[in-house]
């Protein structure tokens, strides 16, 4: 090869704006595709804040890749700009509880995206106490704002209710006199308010959205609505509806849905390929779902993944075709007995205590929410009544691989 050979290829020959294709990309509105309806009615909770008045505080729960996150920022960044217009001014804070599980970390970020140059108080990242974090925020809401709204995206890996305690007291504990503040909590964890203290989830859960998953038309739209990440010509007409067919199929994950997409394309970058064809779309498919597992399992509570530690034993043991296949053929499911002895042993293993069975099964119920696994009731004649089994939906090896190196 000589000095005047190209050596690297100079331009992206696949993709033209990859951007819009990246996780934290955020779309513009009009690229939010199906979900007026639930843009409408958190809208209509925070109206308040644009006469000055207390938002009403939001729980929105949904599967993951449903637009809750989303959509709390839209309707909070178009809040704000609408309060402005009205002379009142607003802001929001953006907090992913899963980033930020201490009371300290999360009012940290609350008060450090709050500030102002013109506060000139200083919220410095670490090496202050709670408390006076929490005083510098007051001080800064009172100074600069009239109306706050708080997203606490995954409230539910808070290590605790004691910044939500802060948050809903505030204005009555008379810390926050001149500022309104509302929170939008997010979780996808249908169980979640059942472990809320009473007192904070009378106060923080004023109004509650289910956000459903997406269907395969609205996925196709999704899509369709970034198919400009890609060099014109390049995206074969049959590869975002089977993209759209499969993500629906499955989960109905936005998040999923557009990672086969992106995946897609970095295959056939990697191929060499000229053009997106449909079957890179199946081996992007493989890939985006151990993302979307291993995304899903972040920061989940150690127990969590034991009793799904348990179940993935049992599955690879009980494989049709296992290597250590005893009853081949049984690959049905598992009952929660079953379960909870294995998990038990893992436990010692790990010198942790065990949780009840009762708590188990909330946890094998809420894995059952996330289509971890499926759960089925079996009826076992009068002399054994009903009971349940749980069938892993992802693959178990892929389940092992993830939670072997998944750090607390
Ligand atoms: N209606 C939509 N229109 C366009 N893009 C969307 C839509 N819904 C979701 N997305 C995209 O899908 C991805 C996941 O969305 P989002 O983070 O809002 O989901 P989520 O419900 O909050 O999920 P999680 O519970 O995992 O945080 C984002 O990249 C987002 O831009």
């Amino acid at each position: 090869m000589s000095e005047s050979d190209d050596l690297f290829i100079r331009e992206d020959p696949i993709f033209v704006n990859k951007e819009l294709l990246e996780i934290s990309h955020l779309p513009d509105e009009g690229r939010i595709v199906g979900r007026d309806e639930e843009i409408g009615q958190l809208a209509n909770a925070v109206n308040p804040a644009i006469f000055g008045q207390s938002p009403s505080n939001v729980l929105i729960y949904g599967k993951t890749g449903t637009g809750k996150s989303l959509c709390a920022k839209y309707v909070s960044r178009r809040l704000v700009d609408t309060a402005e217009e009205e002379g009142v001014n607003a802001v929001f804070a953006y907090v992913d509880c899963a980033q930020d599980t201490t009371e300290t970390q999360a009012v940290q970020t609350i008060a450090s995206s709050v500030n102002t140059d013109a506060t000139e108080i200083y919220i410095p990242d670490k090496g202050i106490s709670t408390a006076t974090y929490y005083k510098r925020l007051w001080r800064i809401l009172n100074k600069e704002y009239d109306v706050a709204l708080i997203i606490l995206d995954e409230i539910d890996k808070l290590e605790d209710d004691a910044i939500l305690m802060q948050l809903s007291r505030a204005g009555e504990a008379g810390k926050v006199t001149d500022c309104k503040i509302g929170v939008i909590g997010i979780s996808n964890k249908i169980k979640y308010k059942d472990r809320m203290d009473e007192r904070v989830k009378s106060s923080l859960c004023e109004r509650e959205f289910v956000f459903p998953p997406y269907n395969a038309s609205q996925l196709n739209n999704i899509m369709s609505a970034r198919n400009d990440a890609f060099r014109d010509g390049v995206l074969g007409d049959a590869v975002i509806p089977r993209a759209a067919a499969l993500a629906a199929r499955e989960h109905g994950d936005a998040r999923k849905a557009i990672d086969i997409l992106r995946y897609a394309g970095e295959i056939a970058q990697a191929e060499g390929a000229g053009t997106v064809r449909e079957e890179f779309v199946v081996q992007a498919r493989e890939r985006a779902e151990v993302d979307r597992f291993r995304e899903l399992i972040r920061g989940s509570t150690p127990h969590s993944r034991y009793v799904l530690q348990a179940l993935t034993v049992l599955s690879l043991e009980h494989r049709p075709d296992g290597a250590y296949s005893d009853t081949a053929g049984e690959n049905d499911g598992f009952r929660t007995t079953r379960i909870y002895d294995i998990y038990e042993q893992i436990c010692r293993q790990e010198g942790a205590d065990t949780l009840s069975l009762r708590r188990v099964r909330d946890l094998l119920k809420e894995h059952a929410f996330l289509d971890i696994l499926e759960q089925s009731r079996h009826s076992g004649g009068s002399a054994e009544g009903s009971y349940t089994e749980h069938t892993l939906l992802e693959d178990p090896e892929v389940v092992r691989d993830v939670l072997a190196d998944t750090v607390e």
